[in-house]
């Protein structure tokens, strides 16, 4: 769907993109992950053709992107900007025809999603007199009224209590169900395990990962077990630092160059082994690995 190569980008003195390269396939809800100043929002922008590449090429459905692209892509930032004197309907009308609905298909599609997101009754206000999650759910609306084949959302969940968050979050997968590609930037890793398929983490300008959720977190794995033995047959090693939970004394374990089944036929000659599981760290772990790891280079 979009295929991104060798993309760089300096503001000034500043290099915000080096060579950074990028596949976002079909259908697929992509997490792209950094922190903060990394250059997320200049890739974005790129796409958006907001701003230019100093060099490097991004191709939209096999072409070279172009103006007309534009139409194909729903993009919501994280400043977010609607009219605030104007009126939640009338600023989706314009939102619409601007992507190049026609008046006709813009009314019914305004009014199907105004339904589906319960905020018919707000139609006439003005966007200044609405919350702030209120005034979100219209501007994720002008995002996905034109029906984009490429929604690109910058912290869509910012503003929304967890209900809204929570149907914002279901809107997406209904998205993606039905063959739009998704791109996500975003800082909150329980929504990136959530909703990603596939992530890319950038940092300090530069691509530093990419991969499937599970190929990402396998890549990460320490190789670390946590252990449960009940009804001990012998002591357990004092430092193994076992805790009895109630049912069984915990404790976790590295492989040590084990192999899994080795370790386990091991501990199973102290008792009844109840639990043995790999600990597998979560995005955020992982990526509060990383960003510490590059900060000393
Ligand atoms: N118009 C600009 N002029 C000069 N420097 C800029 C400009 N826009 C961004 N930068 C710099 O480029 C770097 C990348 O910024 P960018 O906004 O792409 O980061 P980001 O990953 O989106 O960060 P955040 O998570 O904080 O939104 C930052 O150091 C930023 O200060």
């Amino acid at each position: 769907m979009l295929q991104i190569a060798q993309l760089n980008k300096s503001y000034e003195n500043h290099q915000a993109l080096t060579e950074v390269d990028l596949f976002v396939p079909k259908g697929v809800v992509f997490g792209l992950l950094g922190p903060n100043g990394a250059g997320k929002t200049t890739l974005i922008r790129i796409v958006n053709q907001i701003i230019e590449q100093d060099s490097g090429s991004v191709e939209l459905d096999g072409k070279v992107l172009s103006p007309d692209d534009i139409r194909k892509i729903g993009y919501l930032p994280e400043e977010r900007g609607l009219y605030k004197k104007m009126k939640v309907w009338d600023q989706l009308v314009y939102f619409s025809r601007l992507k190049g609905l026609s008046e006709s298909e813009a009314k019914i599609q305004i009014k199907h999603w105004l339904e589906k997101l319960d905020i018919a009754t707000w139609k006439d206000k003005k966007i200044e007199d609405l919350s702030k999650g209120m005034a979100q759910k219209v501007q994720f609306i002008s995002t996905i009224v034109h029906r984009p084949s490429l929604l690109i959302l910058d912290e869509p969940f910012s503003g929304f209590d967890p209900v809204n968050a929570e149907i914002i979050k279901n809107e997406i997968l209904e998205l993606k169900a039905k063959g739009t590609t998704v791109i996500l930037s975003t800082h909150r890793m329980e929504s990136v395990e959530l909703l990603c398929d596939q992530v890319a983490m950038i940092n300090k300008s530069r691509k530093i990962l990419d991969g499937t959720i599970r190929e990402v977190k396998r890549s990460f794995r320490p190789e670390v077990f946590q252990v449960g033995i009940a009804n001990p047959t012998q002591d357990l090693p004092k430092e193994w630092v076992p805790k009895f939970s109630g049912d069984a004394w915990e404790f976790t374990l590295p492989l040590s160059g084990k192999a899994p089944n080795q370790l386990l036929s091991e501990l199973m000659e102290y008792g009844d082994v109840v639990l043995f599981r790999e600990q597998i760290p979560s995005m955020e772990e992982i990526f509060i690995h990383q960003v510490k790891a590059s900060a000393h280079e």
